[in-house]
């Protein structure tokens, strides 16, 4: 007779289809946090979750993290959503943390297909927004508990559900419901376990134990009253755009050196012992050329490219908003623009000290400019960087659930992304946190043509329920 967790394996083989409908239903959902338009279908992407978790039998409760000030208009901001399933003392409790919001996503962005309709392409690819971060994995879970209730069986540990729908977003409101409710609600966890990153490369599976922090940061130029004709006052008034411009490029140069001074102070040096951990792992140049879709590196070795995205922080230019970018010609003077970007830290830089660092310098880059237009800077969110023991009991038992999914043993990796409650989850609650990706490092996570390979979510789905097992088995230290 099969064991359990064969049993179930086979089922999640089996049942493939009933996923990826499961999926398409949620991608349908346009669940985009940043964009206020969409605030009711991230609400409505929250209620997905529950009726399923329901049907599943889970006890599902939420909690309200309030009202976000969105430039001075208030939204509400999506329901915490907390399910539980069992509540065995005899059994160990593993908490799955996951996201419902997405990223935004425009078919003209250069999309092939409607990003919000999911497409199997001729590779087997289930291509549409979230796919794979983070409706994918986070159905991969409720496919776990749906498989073993249609197979009557138990599940090996008890499990807690905290999904939220502002992760893109900076998570608002999630860290203070995280410590209220770390004697409560979260009061019988031995271990968090999250789906939200990716392998390193196409080919092997990983655990992560490390994550960048992001500071998120708006400039705000304005000047004219309205937008203006260029040809009759370019030249005669300080232009917000050309401004704007002129400070962004101060902020990091094509080699990705940021050049806000006392930036790289606390950055932690790379340890002789940690420099050893680069050589073995499956990740080449060319899957970076692959996922990237062109030759355009900075780095020529896998170590420092992969140390450039664990390691060392970054600095990205994001976009301007209120800048004309339409096809065509228009000949305007945009009136008030805000330049978007942000800072990728890592140990030990400081959320506090980033924000000051920014602002004093581009004050002082506004001000050489000698411009009569008037600049703001401000951080709109900023999550901490994160590192976790990798040698903990319960990434010992992701590691076995890999090698009996996969048949290889994981790669040990970092993540360049940020998930920014993933710290206040191992502060609050004092338990281990490990990271659990379901997709490939090509998924295009926040590009156009976001996709998640249909052997990697059914793959996934066997995973994340083989790791329950593995869990369960675990003796802890
Ligand atoms: C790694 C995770 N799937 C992810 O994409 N996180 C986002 C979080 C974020 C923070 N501000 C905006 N989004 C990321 O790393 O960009
Ligand atoms: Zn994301
Ligand atoms: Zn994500």
């Amino acid at each position: 007779m099969s064991s359990p967790v064969d049993t179930f394996i086979e089922y999640a083989e089996k049942n493939q289809e009933a996923y990826i409908d499961r999926l398409r239903k949620a991608v349908a959902i346009p669940s985009v946090s940043g964009d206020p338009a969409y605030r009711k279908e991230v609400f409505r992407m929250g209620e997905f979750l529950i009726d399923e978790l329901k049907a599943l039998g889970a006890s599902v409760e939420t909690r309200d993290p309030g009202v976000q000030d969105f430039h001075g208009t208030p939204l509400p901001l999506p329901p915490i959503v907390l399910a539980t399933i069992g509540t065995d003392p005899a059994k160990k409790t593993v908490l799955v943390y996951g996201h419902y919001d997405v990223q935004p996503a425009l078919k003209e962005d250069g999309w092939n297909t409607d990003p919000f309709e999911l497409v199997e392409d001729e590779k087997h690819r289930l291509i549409g927004r979230g796919s794979s971060d983070d409706k994918g994995p986070v159905l991969g879970w409720i496919n776990v508990v749906e498989a073993h209730k249609e197979l009557g069986l138990e599940l090996p540990v008890n499990l807690k559900f905290c999904l939220e729908g502002m992760e893109e977003s900076g998570s608002e409101g999630l860290d203070d419901i995280i410590f209220n409710e770390a004697d409560k609600y979260f009061k019988d966890v031995d271990v968090v376990s999250i789906s939200d990153n990716y392998w390193l490369g196409t080919t092997k599976p990983c655990v992560t134990y490390g994550l960048r922090g992001v500071s998120y940061f708006h400039l705000t130029v304005k000047g004219p009253k309205a937008d203006l004709h260029s040809g009759v006052f370019g030249a005669t008034i300080h232009e917000p755009m050309t401004d704007l411009f002129a400070v962004m490029s101060k902020l990091v140069t094509p080699k990705g050196k940021i050049l806000i001074p006392g930036i790289y102070d606390n950055v932690l040096a790379v340890s002789a012992e940690e420099e050893k951990t680069y050589d073995d792992l499956s990740f080449t140049m060319q899957e970076l050329h692959d996922a990237v879709g062109n030759e355009i590196n900075i780095h020529d070795s896998v170590k420092d490219t992969l140390q450039h995205r664990w390691r060392f922080p970054s600095l990205s230019l994001h976009g301007v908003e209120g800048a004309f970018y339409n096809p065509g010609d228009k000949t305007v003077i945009p009136a008030r623009v805000v330049g978007k970007f942000s800072i990728r830290t890592v140990p030990d830089m400081e959320p506090k000290q980033i924000t000051e660092l920014v602002e004093k310098y581009v004050n002082e880059e506004f001000a050489k400019l000698g411009s009569k237009n008037t600049m703001s800077i401000s951080c709109t969110h900023a999550g901490n960087h994160w590192v976790a023991s990798p040698n903990h009991w319960n990434y010992v038992a992701a590691s076995n659930a890999v090698e009996k999914v996969f048949g290889v043993k994981p790669d040990l990796t970092r993540e360049g992304g940020s998930i920014p409650v993933t710290l206040s989850f191992q502060d609050a609650l004092k338990k281990n946190v490990l990271l659990l990706p379901m997709g490939r490092g090509d998924d295009g996570a926040h590009s156009t043509n976001e996709k998640l390979d249909r052997s990697n979510y059914v793959s996934g789905i066997k995973l994340l329920g083989t790791y329950l097992y593995e869990v369960a088995e675990a003796k802890p230290e």
